[in-house]
């Protein structure tokens, strides 16, 4: 089975790194990449063949798309005279429907929505995917595989990807904010810059795995970090006087309404 990608930039790098330490070998893959210095760096990290996109959609099972979403027509329109049915595109692209795919490729080509996210690159990605139109349990399970070679998945009604692209697909940018202004509050409070992102960076990592590993409710773990009168109480009551709550929630509606205006084409 051979898979390519078209579009090799921060997702398209991320899901072949992937794929290469998941033990994919190389000769079943290929790149579809138009910049020649790019396609040399992908050649010579990753001994995988760069080619045209159009000779990626000929020779692939598997076609997947991770091109920016504005770009997304222009490419189904160069390799759309190449596709069969039965083969299989799984689009990473943000906001793209099935059906806006289904609508630019011949009758019967397969086509999967998956949202990933970027901890792909170190095996704990989160991919949501959903099935289109002409999909079968084989395509659904090859998408799944592909996905499941940098962490997680998850099977989700379509209607659900804009709001997972929100909450996982650019969550780790908020995550990161948030780690970013800590690092910056240690500073501001004194402490050198490598001690605060040690302390940030450690009590990160540390308040995902009690997650992980106990189960229990955020709330709860909050609660528990809370001594009556304490420091930590005095800080959350800032961040709600500060609304950060509020800014969250306010925050993921504007990326899943940027997600429907994606499909859009704005
Ligand atoms: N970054 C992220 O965290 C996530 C991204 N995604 C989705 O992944 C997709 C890519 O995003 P991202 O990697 O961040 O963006 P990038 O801009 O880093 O990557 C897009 C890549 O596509 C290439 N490209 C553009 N046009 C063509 C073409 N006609 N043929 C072949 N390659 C082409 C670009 O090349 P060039 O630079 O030369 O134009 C670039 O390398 C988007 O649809 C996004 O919604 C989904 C989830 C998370
Ligand atoms: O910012 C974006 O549009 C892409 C999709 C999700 C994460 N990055």
């Amino acid at each position: 089975m051979t898979t390519a990608i078209i579009g090799a930039g921060v997702m398209g790098e991320t899901l072949l790194s992937g794929l290469v330490r998941a033990g994919r070998r190389v000769d079943n893959l290929l790149v579809g990449e138009k910049r020649p210095e790019r396609a040399q760096e992908l050649e010579e990290r990753y001994g995988v063949s760069v080619v045209s996109n159009v000779e990626a959609a000929r020779k692939a099972d598997t076609v997947a798309l991770v091109v920016k979403p504005q770009d997304m027509a222009a490419v189904l329109e160069e390799i759309a005279p190449e596709l069969r049915p039965g083969q299989l595109l799984v689009s990473l692209a943000a906001g793209i429907t099935t059906s806006f795919i289904e609508s630019h490729v011949p009758e019967g080509v397969a086509v999967v929505r998956v949202m990933p996210n970027t901890p792909a690159l170190v095996d704990e990605g989160m991919a949501a995917i959903s099935p289109g139109s002409h999909c079968d349990e084989a395509h659904l399970a090859e998408a799944e595989s592909l996905m499941a070679s940098t962490g997680r998945v998850l099977r989700i009604p379509e209607k659900q990807q804009d709001a997972v692209t929100a909450i996982s697909g650019s969550g780790p940018a908020y995550i990161f904010f948030v780690v970013e202004s800590m690092i910056e509050a240690g500073v501001h409070l004194g402490l050198p810059r490598a001690t605060a992102t040690e302390l940030v960076v450690q009590t990160l990592v540390g308040s995902a795995r009690m997650l992980r590993e106990t189960g229990t409710h955020p709330a709860v773990l909050r609660e528990q970090v809370t001594s009556p009168a304490g420091t930590t109480a005095a800080a959350l009551r800032e961040l709600e006087i500060h609304r950060v709550r509020a800014a969250f929630l306010a925050a993921m509606e504007a990326a899943r309404d940027r997600s429907r205006a994606l499909a859009e084409g704005s």
